[in-house]
């Protein structure tokens, strides 16, 4: 990341809306924004899948593995600002391919780290978990409040807005897909 670029392009909006960059305040906030930059916008030189290389063997186990409620941050990529909340992953190991729990949220967190579309983050992190683990299948949903709904434009807080990515055998089977959507919380009556 080039962060005295970011510090110029932020001076730069300050002096276009009519502040004064120098004023005591603001003095640090480009180098400040660079800096949180580098942290929220981490994940676009990182290879997601890279998290899924640390595999346990368990051949026993070919049952439903889910993380649930794995907390994100991520800025949408029109506005900029902040959109966040929950993720929850599940696979059905194959061959006894598991992966570290923990990796799983790593996966969302490489991802949500960069601007994005909710749709995007769904998606992507099933596609890498399909490729890295080839499991019988992925289901990944995501429930998220956009800032750009709720403080500017149509200003409707506390919408959520709900995607789903469904891969392999998830898609073909009802009764698994069931299944793994009431875990999650997402089954037909689970929100009353
Ligand atoms: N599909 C999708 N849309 C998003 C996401 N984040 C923000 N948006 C939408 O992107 C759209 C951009 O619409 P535009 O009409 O180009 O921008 P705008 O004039 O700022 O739109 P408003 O937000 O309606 O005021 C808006 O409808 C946002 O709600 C996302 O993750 N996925
Ligand atoms: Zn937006």
């Amino acid at each position: 990341m080039d962060n005295k670029r970011i510090e110029a392009a932020v001076r730069e909006m300050l002096a276009a809306i009519g502040e004064d960059p120098d004023r005591e305040g603001l003095k640090g906030t480009p180098d400040r924004i660079a800096r949180m930059y580098e942290e929220i916008f981490g994940g676009l030189n990182e290879d997601p899948g890279k998290h899924l290389e640390v595999i346990f063997q368990e051949d026993e186990h070919e049952e439903l593995v889910l993380v649930r409620d794995i907390s994100f941050y991520s800025m949408c990529e029109h506005h900029l600002v902040p959109f966040f909340g929950k993720a929850h992953v599940a696979y059905i190991p194959r061959g006894g391919r598991l992966t570290g729990l923990s990796k799983l949220a790593r996966v969302v967190e490489t991802i949500a780290k960069r601007p994005q579309l909710q749709e995007r983050i769904t998606s992507l992190v099933a596609d890498t978990i399909m490729e890295k683990l080839n499991p019988y299948g992925v289901i990944v949903v995501v429930e998220a409040e956009h800032m750009c709904m709720t403080m500017r434009g149509v200003k409707k807080p506390g919408s959520k807005t709900v995607t789903s990515a469904v891969r392999g055998i998830f898609k073909v089977d009802a009764k698994s897909r069931a299944e793994a959507m009431s875990l999650i919380g997402m089954g037909v009556g689970s929100r009353g």
